[in-house]
């Protein structure tokens, strides 16, 4: 469910029309709706609401410190995997203590940040990170809560670039190393073993590799408390899948009752850290066609957003929806939906079926709420997009456009050049 729908033939984000944005904020420009938001996370919280639990929001999904503020008045936790969202999301008003820190590369700089911030625990990848995170607590004399990230070897069937779960990826612990890693940790008193990790990818469409996942995890975790070891959490990461095109993820009731039917009994609070269910749907990317032109093979609508906004169609081939933000009738055409950039991997679509558009139509690319705007860079020095924020029938710029200015400002001309 969510708020972006046709009156009258034209496009809505709740109760305001895209192209009055579109007029005020200029194209292209991020979208989102505070309610669909606020909706898919009261959903996903409530069907957890028979065991204790805790939904860390997956900060990398999208980390617009609007959306986090939004995020956090629902009662939200944070999955952070960098410092630069540990700041955000404090910054936001997410309690430090219900932010779980995740990641192979954590810096001890951000360790350091992250246990005066006294967070809740951090998810922990490897031995040297568990090694380096308790000489960092011993240093500042601060207890480092933490998981094993375990790797269940799992594979959860999604596109390869976001699986994270099996051997042959880079995150967790492997299972057979996960015990030793709790008994090593014993040796220094700075490291508080807390809970149990795993996540094994992402845009996840069906329920049994989570189920796998889970089982192995509850093995883990019994063996483990037959070490004496008490781990009250149990995170079993996100990843639950969002419809795009034609997928049928499980609905989060199915998802939670499977869960919830490993779980009965075990005296745990779980840890949920789901992202592009949250907002994947709740927000779309505006464009504003800039060319149309034809040759023999093919037709191709030229659009003033490119892979540097919105990367997932050239990095996973990934299939988003495209619509005229102004409803039109008449004859469908098939185009390639392409940027400005000097690639041939710069494409929104290909061989699409549209409604024929020209020169200044505004065109909506679908559930780019997710893993849009936080993947976007500056590549042929092209100012990011703006970000808006919809809440019923008034609209507030969350992120203002770059300018070129903004390009360089951080850039500097060795003196001897001047
Ligand atoms: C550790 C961790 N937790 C949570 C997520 C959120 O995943 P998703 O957006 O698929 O729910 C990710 C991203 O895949 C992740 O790496
Ligand atoms: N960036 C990916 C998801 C990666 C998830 C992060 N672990 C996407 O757009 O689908």
């Amino acid at each position: 469910m969510h708020y972006f729908i046709y009156h009258a033939g034209e496009l809505y984000c709740e109760e305001v029309p895209v192209k009055k944005i579109v007029e005020k904020c200029g194209t292209p420009l991020y979208i989102y709706s505070g309610k669909t938001i606020r909706r898919h996370f009261k959903v996903f919280d409530s069907v957890f609401s028979e065991i204790e639990h805790l939904t860390c929001y997956s900060v990398k999904a999208n980390s617009n410190i609007g959306v986090l503020a939004l995020l956090a008045r629902e009662g939200s936790g944070a999955d952070i995997v960098s410092g630069g969202e540990l700041y955000r999301a404090l910054k936001a008003g997410i309690p430090p203590q219900k932010i779980v820190f995740s990641g192979v590369g954590k810096t001890p700089a951000e360790m350091e940040a992250a246990l005066k911030a006294g967070i809740l625990m951090f998810n922990v990848e490897s031995l040297e990170e568990l090694e380096v995170l308790g000489e960092v607590a011993k240093t500042l004399k601060i207890k480092a809560p933490f998981a094993i990230r375990a790797n269940p070897n799992v594979d959860p069937k999604t596109h390869p670039y976001i699986s994270t779960g099996l051997s042959k990826n880079k995150f967790g612990i492997p299972e057979e190393e996960v015990i030793p890693a709790y008994l090593k940790a014993k040796e220094n008193p700075y490291l508080l073993p807390l809970g149990l990790d795993a996540h094994i990818g992402s845009q996840l469409t069906t329920i049994s590799p989570f189920i796998d996942a889970l089982r192995r995890l509850k093995a883990l975790w019994e063996e483990i408390s037959s070490f004496g070891f008490e781990l009250k959490y149990f995170d079993i990461g996100g990843g639950l899948g969002i419809v795009y095109d034609q997928e049928e993820p499980p609905l989060p009731e199915e998802y939670s009752s499977a869960i919830l039917k490993e779980l009965k009994g075990l005296p745990i609070t779980l840890l949920l850290e789901p992202g592009r269910l949250i907002v994947g749907n709740a927000g779309i990317l505006v464009t504003k066609v800039l060319y149309t032109k034809a040759n023999r093979e093919k037709k191709f609508v030229i659009v003033d957003a490119a892979m540097n906004d919105l990367i997932r169609p050239a990095l996973y081939q990934a299939y988003h929806k495209i619509v005229p933000v102004e409803e039109k009738e008449g004859e469908e055409v098939v185009v390639d939906i392409v940027g400005p950039i000097c690639e041939s991997g710069d494409f929104l679509a290909k061989e699409r079926k549209i409604p024929q558009v020209k020169r200044g139509d505004l065109l909506a690319v679908m559930s780019a709420g997710a893993y849009g705007f936080v993947m976007s860079s500056n590549y042929n020095s092209r100012p990011r997009a703006a970000e808006v924020l919809v809440e019923g029938d008034q609209f507030f710029l969350v992120r203002q456009r770059e300018t070129v200015e903004d390009l360089i400002s951080l850039e500097a001309i060795p003196p001897l050049y001047l």
